[in-house]
C-alpha cells in the first residue's frame, strides 16, 4: 500500500486516534498500539503542563508515533494561536491539530477563525492540521493558507453517526492537493472503510474505539478496516450501475443460442 505524507514524514498507518474518553490510561495506550496507528492526539487541557512526568503522556509517546497535541477547548484564533505555541514549548513538536469550536454544544468548528489562525500558524512554522466543516471552498482556502492536512468532519464529534457529509468529502477529495483526513463521527469500522473508499487519505477515530465493549479489539478492528478501504480504493472500485436494470455477471450467450 502507498505510505502516506504529510509535512514530508511518512505514515505506514492511515488509522489517528484521539485519546479522550477511555477508561483508563492502561486501555488507552493498549488501544493505540492494537491499532497500529503513526499519529495521535491529545488535548493541551488535558495536560498537566506543570508536571514534566503526566502519567497520561507516558502511555501515548511511542518512538514510532508522532504526537499531535490538538487546542480543542480554545473559542477563536487568538486562544489557539496562544494554545498552539503552548503546545509547542511542552511537547518540542510543532505539529498540530487546530480545532476552534466556540459553541460546546455542538462542538462544530468555527471556519473564519480556522482560517485566521491556519494562516497565522503556518506563518509561525506549525504543521497545521485543521478540524474543518466539510465545505470544499473552506478546504481550498485552508490548503492556500498552507494548512499540511484537511480534516472535515464526518459528523459532530463523538456522535458515532459515520458520513453524513458524504457528498461533499467526495468534492473535497476530488480538488484536493493536500491529504484529507476524515475526522469525527465515524462510529464503526465500515464507516472507517467508505472514507478510506472515497480516496481519503486516513481517518481520525476516538469515541469509537474509546466507548467500546472492549476498546482494544475495536481499534485493531479499524486497523482492518482503514486497510481495506485505502486498498480497494488504490485497487480501483468498479463503477456503479446508473439505472436499476440488472446487468448479467456472467454471459448468456450459451442459453440464448439453444
Ligand atoms: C480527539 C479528537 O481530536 C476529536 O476531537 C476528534 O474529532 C474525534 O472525533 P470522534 O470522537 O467523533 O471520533
Amino acid at each position: 500500500m502507498e505510505k502516506l505524507v504529510i509535512a514530508g514524514r511518512e505514515f505506514n498507518s492511515r488509522l489517528f486516534l484521539g485519546t479522550g474518553k477511555f477508561n483508563s490510561n492502561e486501555v488507552m495506550e493498549q488501544s493505540i498500539l492494537a491499532s497500529g496507528t503513526e499519529m495521535v492526539t491529545v488535548a493541551m487541557k488535558r495536560i498537566d503542563m506543570d508536571n514534566k512526568e503526566d502519567d497520561m503522556l507516558k502511555h501515548i509517546i511511542h518512538p514510532n508515533i508522532q504526537l499531535l497535541p490538538n487546542t480543542s477547548g480554545v473559542r477563536d484564533a487568538e486562544e489557539a494561536v496562544f494554545a498552539a505555541q503552548l503546545a509547542r514549548e511542552a511537547f518540542g513538536t510543532n505539529w498540530l491539530k487546530l480545532e476552534i469550536h466556540p459553541d460546546p454544544r455542538y462542538l462544530l468548528p468555527d471556519s473564519i477563525e480556522t482560517l485566521k489562525a491556519t494562516e497565522e500558524l503556518v506563518k509561525l512554522g506549525f504543521v497545521v492540521l485543521p478540524y474543518c466543516q466539510a465545505d470544499p471552498v473552506l478546504c481550498k482556502r485552508l490548503e492556500e493558507a498552507g494548512a499540511a492536512t484537511v480534516m472535515p468532519l464526518g459528523a459532530p464529534i463523538g456522535t458515532n453517526k459515520g458520513l453524513q457529509t458524504k457528498e461533499f468529502l467526495q468534492i473535497i477529495i476530488e480538488q484536493a492537493g493536500i491529504p484529507v483526513v476524515v475526522d469525527a463521527g465515524i462510529g464503526a469500522p465500515s464507516h472507517a472503510a467508505e472514507a478510506m473508499e472515497l480516496g481519503a487519505s486516513a481517518v481520525l477515530v476516538n469515541t469509537a474505539i474509546a466507548v467500546a465493549g472492549n476498546p482494544v479489539e475495536m481499534a485493531r478492528a479499524f486497523k482492518a478496516a482503514t486497510e481495506a478501504g485505502r486498498q480497494a480504493y488504490e485497487a480501483g472500485l468498479g463503477l456503479q450501475a446508473d439505472n436499476f436494470i440488472a446487468e448479467a455477471s456472467s454471459p448468456l450467450t450459451a442459453f440464448l443460442n439453444k
